[in-house]
C-alpha cells in the first residue's frame, strides 16, 4: 500500500460515480461545496483522499484524479442507508441547522456511524505514512479522529467541520454527545466556519465532559486541542478567469436572450435541501407578482435546485412541495412562452454556472442556516465587471464576511420581500460601491488563504502549506474511467 504523508478524509471523494446520458461510464465532480473547496485546493498536490465514491458494494479502484490519490471506502446498502442516510442526515444535519426539521434518534443508525467511522480511520491508517498529517472532514466523520489517534497515535489529526455547530441546548438533545465530542477532541485542531461555533463546543465540553476549556484550547489527558474558525473559500482567480472566458460570456447573452431578454434576472442556485430556504423564497416571490410589486414580463426568476439526498424522506417531501408550488405560481402568473420561473433541477458545470452567475442582476441566497455557502462566494467572484446584487441571509456564514450585501431574515416574510425589491432597484453606484468591497474581500480570502490558516495552526513546522501545488489550469467536471464489472448504481443522490 502507498502512503502519503498528507491525507484528507471526507465521507465524499472529489468524483462520483454516474451513468453519462449516452450510456458510457463516467465520473462526475461530487456535488456540494465540501468538494468544491477542497478539489482545486489539492490538485497536483502528493496527497491521499480517504472516502466513499458515492454507490454502495465493492470499493472501485480509482485512478488518480488531478494527482491525487483516491482511496476507496466500500459502503454496503445498509451503511448508506443507516450512517449516511440515517444518523449523518436524518439527525445530525438537521439539529446543527437549527433543528429547521425534526431530527430523528435510531439505535441502529448509531451502531452504522460507528461502524462507518471504524472504517474510514483504519482505512486512513493504512495509507498514512509515518508522523503523516491527517485533515478529516465535516459531520460525516465526527469519531475518527478519536479512533485513527487509537489506531496511529504518531500522526498529527486535524478536523474541520463545514456546517454549523449548534448551541449547547440543541447539543445536549443527542443521546450519544459525550462520545461524538469526544472523537472530534482526538484531533489536534478543530476549525469551525464561525466563531460562534467555536465557542459553542468549548461549552459543551465543559457542561458534558467536564474538562477545562476556552474557545482557543482544550485540555484533554496530556494534550491540548486547539481550536478555532477558519471560513472555507472559493479559488477566487479561477472563478474569475471563468467567468471572463469569452465563451462563458457568449453564453451568458445567449442565456438571456433566451430568457426573453428580460430587464432584470433573479437567480438562485441551491442544493434541494430544506436548510436552503427555497419555500420561503419562493412564497415571498409569488406574493410580489401577486401585488403587482415584480412583473413577469420585467423579471424573471431562474432556480436552480440541484437534487441531494433523495431517498430521505424529508428531502422528497421538500421536493414535492418546491414542485407543487413552482407549477402553481407558474400557472397562476406566467405566459405563453413566459413562465415566472424557470426551474431546473439538473446539475450544472461550472462554466455553465459562471454564464448563469454573469446573467443575474440579482443573485438570492437565503438559506434558513447554512455553514457557509460558496453559491454566494462565486457569484461575487464571477461578477468581474463589478455590477450585480447579493441578498444574502443573516444565517450564512458568509454573511460573517460579505456584510456589504444585502442582508436579510428569510424567516421574516414582509423584510425578505422588502429586500428583494431593494437589490432589484438599487442604484447601479450602490451595487457597484457594495460589490467592489466583498471582491477585495474574497481576493484576500480565497481558498488559498484558508488553507493557509488552518494547515499552518495544525502542523506549526510550515512545510505542509508550501506542498500545496498553485495551478492556474481549469479542472474538468467529468472524468471518464472504466466501470468495475461487479459495480452496483444504487445512488445516493441526484
Ligand atoms: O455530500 P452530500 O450529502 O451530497 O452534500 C453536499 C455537501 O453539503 C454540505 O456542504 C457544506 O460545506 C460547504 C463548504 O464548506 C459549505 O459552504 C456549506 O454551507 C455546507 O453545507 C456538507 O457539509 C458536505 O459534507 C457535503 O459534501
Ligand atoms: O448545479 C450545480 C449547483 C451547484 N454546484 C456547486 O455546488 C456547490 C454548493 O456549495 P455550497 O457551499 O453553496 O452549499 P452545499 O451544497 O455544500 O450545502 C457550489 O460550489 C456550486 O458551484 C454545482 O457545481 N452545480
Amino acid at each position: 500500500m502507498r502512503q502519503s504523508s498528507l491525507v484528507v478524509v471526507a465521507n465524499r471523494l472529489p468524483i462520483d460515480d454516474n451513468q453519462a446520458p449516452d450510456g458510457a461510464c463516467e465520473w462526475r465532480r461530487s456535488p456540494g461545496g465540501l468538494v468544491s473547496a477542497l478539489h482545486p485546493l489539492l490538485r497536483h498536490t502528493p496527497a491521499t483522499w480517504v472516502g466513499w465514491a458515492g454507490g454502495t458494494g465493492p470499493a472501485p479502484t480509482l485512478p488518480d484524479v488531478d494527482g491525487v490519490r483516491m482511496h476507496t471506502v466500500p459502503l454496503s446498502h445498509e451503511d448508506l442507508r443507516d450512517h449516511y442516510e440515517g444518523f449523518s442526515n436524518a439527525t445530525l444535519w438537521p439539529l446543527y441547522h437549527d433543528a429547521v426539521e425534526q431530527p430523528e434518534h435510531h439505535r441502529r443508525w448509531w451502531e452504522a456511524y460507528q461502524r462507518v467511522n471504524q472504517r474510514f480511520a483504519e482505512a486512513t491508517a493504512e495509507v498514512a505514512e509515518p508522523g503523516a498529517v491527517v485533515w478529516v472532514q465535516d459531520y460525516h466523520l465526527q469519531l475518527v479522529p478519536g479512533q485513527l489517534r487509537a489506531l496511529r497515535p504518531d500522526l498529527r489529526i486535524g478536523f474541520f467541520l463545514h456546517v454549523p455547530f449548534p448551541p449547547p441546548e440543541l447539543f445536549m438533545q443527542l443521546p450519544r454527545r459525550a462520545e461524538l465530542l469526544q472523537g472530534m477532541l482526538g484531533a489536534d485542531l478543530v476549525g469551525f466556519q464561525r466563531a460562534q461555533a467555536a465557542h459553542n463546543f468549548a461549552q459543551l465540553v465543559t457542561r458534558v465532559l467536564e474538562l477545562p476549556a476556552t474557545d482557543r484550547r482544550i485540555g484533554i489527558d496530556d494534550r491540548v486541542v486547539r481550536i478555532g474558525a477558519f471560513p472555507v473559500s472559493i479559488d477566487t482567480t479561477e472563478m474569475e478567469a471563468l467567468a471572463a472566458r469569452p465563451d462563458v460570456a457568449a453564453r451568458a447573452r445567449r442565456l438571456r436572450q433566451d430568457l426573453g431578454d428580460p430587464r432584470q434576472v433573479i437567480l438562485s442556485v441551491d442544493r434541494m435541501d430544506y436548510t436552503k430556504g427555497i419555500e420561503q423564497r419562493l412564497k415571498a416571490y409569488s406574493e410580489l407578482l401577486a401585488s403587482g410589486d415584480v412583473k413577469v414580463r420585467d423579471t424573471v426568476l431562474v432556480q436552480v435546485a440541484m437534487p441531494s439526498r433523495e431517498r430521505v424522506g424529508q428531502y422528497q417531501i421538500l421536493r414535492e412541495r418546491i414542485e407543487r408550488e413552482v407549477g402553481r405560481i407558474n400557472g397562476e402568473y406566467g405566459r405563453v412562452g413566459e413562465p415566472a420561473i424557470h426551474y431546473l433541477t439538473q446539475p450544472f458545470d461550472r462554466a455553465e454556472l459562471a454564464a448563469l452567475y454573469r446573467v443575474a442582476d440579482v443573485m438570492a441566497v437565503t438559506p434558513l442556516r447554512d455553514g457557509m455557502n460558496l453559491v454566494a462566494k462565486e457569484y461575487v467572484a464571477a461578477r468581474v465587471d463589478d455590477t450585480g446584487a447579493l441578498l444574502l441571509s443573516e444565517f450564512a456564514g458568509t454573511a460573517a464576511e460579505l456584510s456589504q450585501a444585502y442582508l436579510v431574515n428569510p424567516h421574516d416574510l414582509e423584510g425578505l420581500k422588502q429586500a428583494i425589491c431593494t437589490a432589484l432597484r438599487t442604484s447601479p453606484a450602490d451595487t457597484t460601491e457594495r460589490m467592489r468591497a466583498m471582491r477585495a474581500h474574497l481576493h484576500q480570502h480565497d481558498i488559498r488563504a484558508w488553507a493557509r490558516s488552518y494547515l499552518s495552526a495544525l502542523d506549526e513546522s510550515g512545510a505542509l502549506v508550501s506542498r500545496l501545488t498553485r495551478t492556474d489550469d481549469t479542472p474538468d467536471d467529468t472524468i471518464r474511467v472504466p466501470r468495475p464489472a461487479d459495480r452496483t448504481t444504487e445512488r445516493a443522490t441526484g
